[in-house]
């Protein structure tokens, strides 16, 4: 379980995240919807301990990531928004370089990245240096060298960003899969169709504060808006609405 307590981030006169609180239960895929500048990112890099939160604790399954550090990281599989891959390794090497980091012994790190390679469709550029990679190939690469290890949580910032819909389609099926082995899976995305495809729950972020929590069904009745998009658009421009009249 992975549960934020009245977080606040402030980058100097910037105010990235308000007093946000957010439990994700095992077996819980939670999308994460915010307009540029939300502070999606922001909450995915103080999860992994990347940003140290100016209020508020972080744990996952009961771990405080300010006090452990390395074992939340370890526990934890990252796509984060720039996912830059060695370019003289290959696509296969790649993965395998990160199962090495992770500890794990090489007949592991193989059937792993077998396994891998076929879940996304990845056999025609296993073998591939990266250098030249689409950007789905990329993303491929990138999610595949994220959860090699078999994290116990997974961490996704835009994950289906620029993948066609075979792609796509592979890495809801592996994010179906982490969710029926119990574990927490949180991603951040901007496309409503893929959030109502996939998540059991949504979040939304507005100007650093959550505004709405709760399936898509309940997230659209709350507002009265005929579809997810409506509803996130509404509460997005209610909160900016709030800021101005507040300033
Ligand atoms: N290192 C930093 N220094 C200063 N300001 C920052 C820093 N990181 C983030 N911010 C600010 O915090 C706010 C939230 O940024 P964040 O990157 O979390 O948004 P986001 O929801 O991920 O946006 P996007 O959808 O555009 O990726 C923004 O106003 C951003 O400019």
């Amino acid at each position: 379980m992975i549960e934020i307590d009245n977080i606040s981030k402030r980058f100097g006169d910037v105010v990235a995240l308000d007093n946000v609180s957010l439990r994700i239960n095992d077996g819980e895929i939670v999308g994460l919807l915010g307009l540029n500048g939300a502070g999606k990112s922001t909450l995915m890099r103080l999860l992994v301990g990347l940003l140290v939160p100016s209020e508020g604790r972080i744990t996952v399954d009961g771990i405080d990531v300010a006090q452990q550090p390395d074992i939340v990281r370890h526990k934890l599989g990252v796509l984060p928004d720039t996912a830059g891959l060695y370019k003289r390794l290959t696509a296969r090497e790649n993965i395998a370089y990160f199962a090495r980091l992770q500890g794990m012994d090489e007949p592991a790190i193989a059937s792993a990245c077998e396994n891998l390679i076929e879940l996304l469709g990845m056999e025609t550029i296993a073998e591939r240096y990266a250098d030249g990679f689409s950007l789905g190939e990329r993303m491929k690469t990138a999610l595949a060298r994220a959860i090699v290890h078999g994290p116990d949580h997974i961490l996704l910032d835009e994950p289906t960003n620029g993948l066609d819909v075979i792609t796509t389609r592979a890495v809801r099926r592996l994010l179906h899969a982490q969710k029926a082995a119990g574990k927490c899976v949180l991603f951040s995305s901007h496309l409503m169709y893929e959030v109502e495809n996939l998540c059991d729950r949504v979040v939304v972020i507005a100007r650093g504060r959550i505004v709405a929590d709760g399936t898509v069904n309940d997230v659209v009745a709350a507002t009265g808006c005929a579809s997810l998009e409506e509803a996130f658009v509404q509460l997005s421009e209610i909160k900016e609405q709030d800021n101005v009249a507040h300033a």
